[in-house]
């Protein structure tokens, strides 16, 4: 399977790296684009098999084609291309719908949304999912392909908006938290590395409990650490009295 890359940035310079180290996909059988070379040298110095170029034209003539510019370069990007079945397009330009993807390529043409966070650099991706005119196997094989950079989940495509908000941006809120739990650290007299460290082990810790045991729940898992009369009810009690749980649903929602 071909496949290229148009755009080395953050997440088409990220999916190259996750694709090039998996299992699907032979590095020689890569090619990556990007209007100048910087990015590409580096990313040919990780993976010298790997095939780059500044021509889009060159790298299109693969069996799937991963769109990874800004939301508003892809239809200059994409129509000189015109790509076509049996060609497969993957789009991870955020808000662009397979209707507006359509205009710019064979609209018969199986294509995929792809909506992964920022944590795909480091394989550590929670990826969206959507198809339109694909094949199950077609389906099954991306999500094989990004299964390996993180998890990836199928959803339909009236969902991505909203699931965008919990996963890509959802990585600035959870920082967010993590920025806020390490003042107070330092108002504590804890060295802010240290700090850092303590909240964010104590995040995963927290995801783990959650993505390793399919029968738990926030509600569960807050219950075990909540000793009646103890000291983290006053604290999460507090986070509820200053309307911490309102504050979140209300982010989430501006990002949709
Ligand atoms: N960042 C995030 O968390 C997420 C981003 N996305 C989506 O991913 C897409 C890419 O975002 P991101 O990687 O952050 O952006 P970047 O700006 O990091 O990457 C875009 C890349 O495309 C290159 N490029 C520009 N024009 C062309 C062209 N004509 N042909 C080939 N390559 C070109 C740019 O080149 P250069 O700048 O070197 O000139 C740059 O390297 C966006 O559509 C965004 O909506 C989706 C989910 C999450
Ligand atoms: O903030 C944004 O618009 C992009 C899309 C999803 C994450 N970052």
């Amino acid at each position: 399977m071909k496949v290229a890359i148009i755009g080395a940035g953050n997440m088409g310079g990220a999916i190259a790296r996750g694709l090039a180290q998996g299992h699907y996909v032979r590095v020689q059988d890569i090619t990556v684009t990007n209007p100048s070379m910087p990015k590409l040298e580096k990313l040919k110095v990780e993976f010298p098999a790997i095939q780059v170029s500044t021509d889009n034209h060159e790298a299109a003539d693969a069996d799937v084609v991963i769109v990874a510019v800004k939301p508003w370069k892809v239809e200059e990007v994409l129509k000189p291309l015109r790509l076509r079945q049996p060609q497969v397009l993957v789009s991870v330009a955020a808000g662009m719908t397979f209707e507006d993807l359509a205009h710019f390529v064979d609209p018969e043409m199986p294509m995929f949304r792809i909506i992964p966070n920022t944590a795909i650099s480091l394989r550590a991706s929670m990826t969206l999912i959507a198809c339109r005119n694909a094949s199950e196997q077609q389906t099954l094989t991306m999500l094989d392909l990004f299964n390996e950079m993180g998890l990836a989940m199928l959803i339909e495509e009236k969902q991505l908006a909203a699931a965008t908000s919990l996963t890509s941006c959802g990585i600035a809120y959870v920082l967010k938290y993590v920025q806020a739990a390490m003042q107070a650290g330092v108002e504590a007299g804890i060295r802010p590395k240290d700090a850092m460290k303590m909240v964010a082990q104590t995040v995963e810790g927290a995801a783990r409990l959650l993505l390793e045991n399919e029968d738990t729940h926030p509600a569960l898992e807050i219950e075990k650490v909540t000793t009646p009369g103890g000291i983290t009810i006053k604290g999460v009690n507090s986070l509820e009295h200053d309307g911490f749980t309102s504050a979140v649903i209300k982010a989430i929602k501006a990002s949709i």
